[in-house]
C-alpha cells in the first residue's frame, strides 16, 4: 500500500466528518501542527533526535536539510503513516485521528496500485475521499490535462510526478504535505506546480513543503526549517534566515590567469582604500542629511575581504551600489578581468553554512578525468 493510502486507511474508524471535526473551532487559531521532542529511531539509526515545530494556518512551510537528516520521517509521522515517541498534532489530535479528508500527502516515493491511467489514478484516489474534485479539473491543475488518457506508466518521470501531486489534491485538503514535489520536472512543469501551490496556499491550504530545491523554497515557504542528523537547526522567514546565516553579497571576478597572492593583496589593499573613502563619504553625508532625515548609501566596507577563487578572486561584502567602486578599486591595483558576477546570500547559502556543506572558493576542484575544474561554483 502507498502512503496516500496508508494515511486514508491508517485513520481512526470513528473520526469526526469534516465539518465536525473537534479540531475544526480550535484550529482557527491554533497551529495546524504541532511538534514537541518528537523522536524516531530505526535500529540504531536515530531518523529524529527530538523535534520541535509548529505550523501556523495558512502557511506554506518549507523543510530543508541534507539527504538522510530526517525529513521524510518527519513527514510520515506527521501525517501517521509511521509511529514516533513525542508530542505529535494535527489539527490539535495525534495524525492518526484527523479525518483523512483534510489532509493530502504526496509521498517522497509513489507506486500506483494497478495498471490506470492518469485520470483513472486520480479518480481512485478520489474515490477514497467522501468527498473528491473531478479528476480532469485536478489534473488540469497540474498541467496534465492533454496526457489524462495515457497510461500512468508510459508517462514521462515528470508527467507521473505531476500526476502524483494531483492524488495528493483530489480531496482538496486543508493540510497539504509536499515531500519532494518537483523532482524530476522540467522547468515549465516545475513552475506550474510553484503557481498551484502559491494559489492553494492563498485560498488557505496549509502547505508542509520539503524539497532539496532552495529556490523553491526560498520562493514559496513562509518560514523554514533546517534539519540536520534528525534536529531543527534553525526556523524562520527565510529572509530572516538569509540576512542571521546566509553570509554577505559577493563580487566573483575572473581573470585571464588565477590570482596569485600578491594580486590578492593588491585588490584587498585597493577594495579597502576605497571602502575607507566611502566610509568617509557616507560620514559626511550622515551629517549632511542628519538634519533632513535623508537615509545614506553606505559603500564598500573597509574591511570587505577579498580572497582567491579557482578561477580568479571574489570580494566578500559589496552591496550592489557598491560595485563600480570595487571596479574602480580593481583598476586601481591594476587588475583586468575577463568578467564579473554579483550574487546575493540565498536560502541556498543559509543551507551550506548550517549544514557544514560551505564551498570553499580556495579549493581547486578535480574532475573525473584529473583535470582540474575551471569553475568551482559548478561543483558545489
Ligand atoms: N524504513 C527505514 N528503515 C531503516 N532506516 C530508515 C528507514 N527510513 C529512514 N531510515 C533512516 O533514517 C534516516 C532519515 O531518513 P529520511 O528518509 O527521513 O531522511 P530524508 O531527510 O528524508 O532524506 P532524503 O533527503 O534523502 O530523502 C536515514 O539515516 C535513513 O537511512
Amino acid at each position: 500500500m502507498n502512503e496516500t493510502a496508508a494515511a486514508t486507511r491508517g485513520a481512526s474508524a470513528d473520526a469526526a466528518p469534516r465539518d465536525t471535526d473537534p479540531g475544526d473551532a480550535a484550529s482557527e487559531a491554533a497551529p495546524v501542527v504541532v511538534a514537541e521532542d518528537v523522536r524516531k529511531s530505526y535500529g540504531d539509526v536515530v531518523a529524529l533526535a527530538g523535534v520541535d515545530l509548529r505550523v501556523e494556518s495558512g502557511e506554506v512551510f518549507g523543510l530543508i536539510g541534507p539527504n538522510g537528516a530526517g525529513k521524510t520521517t518527519l513527514v510520515r509521522a506527521l501525517t501517521g503513516t509511521t509511529t514516533a515517541d513525542g508530542e505529535l498534532k494535527t489539527f490539535g489530535v495525534p495524525p492518526r485521528d484527523v479525518d483523512p479528508q483534510r489532509i493530502g500527502l504526496l509521498p517522497q516515493s509513489f507506486d500506483p496500485p494497478e495498471r490506470l491511467t492518469a485520470s483513472e489514478l486520480v479518480a481512485y484516489y478520489g474515490g477514497l475521499y467522501d468527498t473528491a474534485r473531478d479528476a480532469d479539473s485536478v489534473l488540469r491543475d497540474v498541467g496534465m490535462a492533454d496526457d489524462a488518457e495515457a497510461w500512468y506508466e508510459t508517462l514521462s518521470g515528470g508527467q507521473k510526478r505531476r500526476t502524483c501531486v494531483a492524488t495528493a489534491i483530489v480531496n482538496d485538503p486543508d493540510l497539504l504535505f509536499l515531500d519532494e514535489p518537483t523532482t524530476g520536472i522540467d522547468p515549465a512543469g516545475r513552475r506550474a506546480i510553484h503557481r498551484l501551490i502559491e494559489r492553494l496556499a492563498g485560498d488557505g491550504t496549509t502547505v508542509f513543503l520539503t524539497s532539496h530545491a532552495m529556490d523553491e523554497v526560498e520562493r514559496l515557504a513562509d518560514r523554514v526549517a533546517l534539519l540536520r542528523d534528525g534536529s531543527v537547526v534553525a526556523v524562520g522567514p527565510p529572509d530572516d534566515l538569509i540576512a542571521k546565516h546566509g553570509g554577505e553579497p559577493r563580487l566573483d571576478v575572473t581573470l585571464d590567469d588565477p590570482a596569485s597572492d600578491e594580486v590578492v593583496e593588491r585588490v584587498a589593499e585597493a577594495v579597502t582604500a576605497a571602502g575607507d573613502e566611502a566610509d568617509k563619504a557616507a560620514g559626511d553625508e550622515v551629517d549632511e542629511a542628519a538634519a533632513s532625515d535623508e537615509a545614506t548609501v553606505t559603500s564598500l566596507p573597509g574591511g570587505a575581504t577579498v580572497e582567491p577563487t579557482a578561477d580568479g578572486l571574489r570580494i566578500l561584502g559589496v552591496r550592489p551600489e557598491a560595485i563600480g567602486d570595487a571596479v574602480d578599486a580593481l583598476d586601481a591595483a591594476g587588475v583586468t578581468f575577463e568578467s564579473l558576477a554579483w550574487t546575493e546570500p540565498s536560502l541556498e547559502d543559509v543551507y551550506l553554512r548550517l549544514t557544514g556543506e560551505e564551498y570553499s572558493p580556495r579549493e581547486e576542484t578535480t574532475m573525473p578525468d584529473g583535470s582540474e575544474s575551471a569553475d568551482g561554483e559548478a561543483d558545489r
